[in-house]
C-alpha cells in the first residue's frame, strides 16, 4: 500500500547537514500492523512524518497505492493528510487543553465540511469505539488519565477512517497495564476499521504477539527487516540482538 522508495532525508544545509535517513527502502502493506524500532535517533519519527506527507524525503520517493507522494504545499487536503494520521507519545501537546472531548474528536470532521450535528453524533459513536464513556464528550483534557488521553487522540485520528494510523511512541509513558489496553485496542481497530497501523517505539518489549512485520532502524538505516515472530527469534544483526537482549522478555 504504502512503498518508500530508496528514500534519503537531509536536514539543514552544507557544514549543519544532518542525514536522518539514508536510502530507505520499506513498503507496509494493507491491513498489518508494521512495527518500526531503534534506538533514540534513529530515524523513525521523520521516517513517519514523511510517511504522512508532513516532511518531502530529499531523495527517493514514497508511492501511496500506486500514486506518488505529493508536495504538501500544493494542496489544501493533500491526499496522505487525511489517509495518514498521527498519533504522537505526548497527547497534551495535541490536545488543546480549553476544549471539550466532543470538539476535540469532532474537529477533523467539522474542518472536513460534516455539519457539526452529524460530527457530534459520530464523534459519540468514535468514543465508544475506543472504549471510553459517553460521559466524557463534556470532559475536557485535563480532566483524564494519560491512557484516556491517548485514546481521545486514537478517535480524533481514526474520525477520517484513514488508511494508515502512524502511532509514535504512544504508548511509551503509560504504565504496563494501560500500554496493553492500548495494544489490544489498536488491534481491535485494525480488524474493525480495515487500516494499517505504523507503530513505531525503542521498546522492543511491546511488539511481541502484536506486530505483523517490523523494521528495525540504526543511524538511519533499515538494518533488518520482515516478520515480527520470526526476528524476535532469530534476529540477523548484531544490533538487533542487542536490542533483544536489553529487553525485559529476553
Ligand atoms: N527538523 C530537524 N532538523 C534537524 N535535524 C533533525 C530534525 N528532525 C530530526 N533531526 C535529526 O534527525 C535524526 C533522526 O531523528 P528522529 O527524530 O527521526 O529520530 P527518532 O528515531 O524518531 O528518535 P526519538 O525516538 O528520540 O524520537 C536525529 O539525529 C535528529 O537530531
Amino acid at each position: 500500500m504504502i512503498e518508500v522508495d530508496k528514500v534519503t532525508k537531509q536536514y539543514g544545509r552544507r557544514q549543519q547537514k544532518v542525514t536522518a535517513i539514508r536510502d530507505v527502502t520499506i513498503t507496509i502493506r494493507e491491513h498489518e500492523i508494521f512495527a518500526l524500532i531503534g534506538e533514540s535517533g534513529s530515524g523513525k519519527s521523520t521516517l513517519a512524518a514523511m510517511i504522512a506527507g508532513l516532511e518531502q524525503p530529499s531523495k527517493g520517493k514514497i508511492v501511496w497505492r500506486n500514486i506518488q507522494n505529493e508536495p504538501v504545499k500544493e494542496r489544501i487536503y493533500p491526499r496522505q493528510r487525511t489517509q495518514a494520521q498521527m498519533v504522537f507519545q505526548n497527547p497534551d501537546r495535541s490536545l488543546n487543553p480549553y476544549w471539550d472531548v466532543k470538539d476535540i474528536v469532532a474537529e477533523p470532521l467539522i474542518l472536513k465540511g460534516v455539519s457539526p450535528t452529524k460530527a457530534y453524533h459520530h464523534a459519540a459513536e468514535l468514543l465508544e469505539r475506543v472504549h471510553l464513556p459517553l460521559s466524557m464528550l463534556a470532559r475536557r483534557p485535563g480532566q483524564c488519565s494519560g491512557g484516556q488521553k491517548q485514546r481521545i487522540a486514537i478517535a480524533r485520528a481514526i474520525a477520517l477512517a484513514p488508511a494508515v494510523l502512524i502511532a509514535d511512541e504512544i504508548t511509551s509513558a503509560l504504565d504496563p497495564e494501560t500500554e496493553q489496553d492500548i495494544l489490544k485496542l489498536l488491534v481491535a481497530l485494525k480488524r474493525e476499521q480495515s487500516m494499517a497501523i505504523l507503530y513505531i517505539t525503542h521498546r522492543l518489549e511491546t511488539i511481541s504477539g502484536f506486530a505483523d512485520r517490523m523494521a528495525v532502524m540504526k543511524d538511519g538505516l533499515i538494518v533488518e527487516e520482515g516478520q515480527c515472530e520470526q526476528i524476535l527469534q532469530a534476529p540477523k544483526t548484531d544490533y538487533t540482538r542487542a536490542l533483544l537482549k536489553a529487553c525485559s522478555f529476553a
